[in-house]
C-alpha cells in the first residue's frame, strides 16, 4: 500500500432494502489521519454505511476497499488482519456484563491466542490508562461504572490490538456535558499520539466541530459534501443548512 492509498475507498455504492433504495452511486475516499465526521438525516443510512464498511453488512453493487482490500471479495484471513487493523466503540458502550473492566479490554487480545496472560493483563491496564481509566477501577464490573467511564473502558476495549482505523457510534451520546468535553479531548489526543484514523457517526454538533477535520454528509442517498467544517457550514443546501443553523447562530452571537 503506497502512502497516496486511501485508508477507506467507496466507490459508486448502491445499496437497496426491498425497493427502497438507500444509497445511490454513493462515493467517499478517507485518507489517512482524518478524522470523519458522518453526518445525515435519521435513517439517511450512515450506520448501514458504516456496517459496511466492517464487512457486516454486504452493499448491492460497488466496492468498498479498506487499507486497499476489497471488502467484499476478501477472505477469511483477510478479513481476519483487517480486523485486527481497526477498532469500533458502538453506542452504548457494548461490554460484556458478566466481565471486569480488565477483561473486557483483555478480550480481543486473549482471542488472538498470540500472548502471555501476563502481558496481556499489563497492556489491558495501559489500554484502560490510556482511556484514563486508573488501575483501581480494573476489577469492577461495568454496572458499577458510570456512563462515561462505560464510554472509556469500551474505547480501551476498541484500541486493544492497537488498531490504525476507529469507528465511532455517536460517542458523546448520553454524557454529560463535562464527560462529553473530556471524552472529546481524550478522542483528540489519541487521534494525535496514535496517528489513527478516525470515522465518527455523531448527531452532536459540538464534539463534531471540534474533532473532525472532514465532514462528510450523507443526504440525497449519496455523500454530498465531504469537506472541511469550515467548506461544509458554507454549503447551501437544506439539510446542510438546518445542520448548522445553531451552529452560525452561536458564531453570529459570539
Ligand atoms: N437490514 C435491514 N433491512 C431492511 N432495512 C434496513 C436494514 N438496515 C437498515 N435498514 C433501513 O435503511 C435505512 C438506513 O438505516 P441506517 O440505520 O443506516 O440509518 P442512519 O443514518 O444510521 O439512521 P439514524 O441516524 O436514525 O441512526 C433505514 O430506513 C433503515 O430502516
Amino acid at each position: 500500500m503506497s502512502i497516496a492509498t486511501p485508508v477507506i475507498e467507496i466507490r459508486k455504492l448502491w445499496t437497496q432494502f426491498g425497493d427502497s433504495v438507500i444509497h445511490r452511486d454513493l462515493d467517499l475516499s478517507i485518507a489517512a489521519g482524518e478524522i470523519v465526521g458522518l453526518v445525515g438525516g435519521s435513517g439517511s443510512g450512515k450506520t448501514t454505511l458504516v456496517r459496511q464498511i466492517l464487512g457486516l453488512n454486504r452493499p448491492t453493487r460497488g466496492q468498498v476497499l479498506v487499507f486497499g482490500t476489497d471488502i467484499s471479495s476478501a477472505n477469511v484471513d483477510q478479513m481476519a488482519r483487517l480486523q485486527n487493523r481497526w477498532g469500533m466503540l458502538f453506542q452504548q458502550g457494548a461490554l460484556f456484563s458478566a466481565l471486569t473492566v480488565l477483561d473486557n479490554v483483555a478480550l480481543p487480545m486473549r482471542e488472538l491466542r498470540a500472548l502471555p496472560r501476563r502481558l496481556i493483563r499489563d497492556a489491558a491496564l495501559l489500554k484502560l490508562q490510556m482511556a484514563g481509566i486508573g488501575p483501581e477501577h480494573a476489577l469492577k464490573m461495568p454496572s458499577e461504572l458510570s456512563g462515561g467511564m462505560i464510554k472509556r473502558v469500551a474505547l480501551a476495549r476498541a484500541l486493544a490490538l492497537e488498531p490504525e482505523l476507529l469507528f465511532l457510534d455517536e460517542p458523546t451520546a448520553g454524557l454529560d456535558p463535562a464527560s462529553s468535553a473530556a471524552f472529546v479531548d481524550l478522542i483528540r489526543s489519541l487521534h494525535r499520539d496514535l496517528r489513527l484514523t478516525v470515522v465518527m457517526i455523531t448527531h452532536d454538533l459540538e464534539s463534531l466541530l471540534a474533532l473532525s477535520t472532514k465532514i462528510a454528509v450523507l443526504a440525497d442517498k449519496h455523500v454530498l459534501a465531504y469537506d472541511t467544517p469550515q467548506q461544509v457550514m458554507k454549503i447551501k443546501q437544506p439539510f446542510i443548512e438546518n445542520f448548522f443553523l445553531s451552529a452560525h447562530h452561536e458564531q453570529q452571537v459570539g
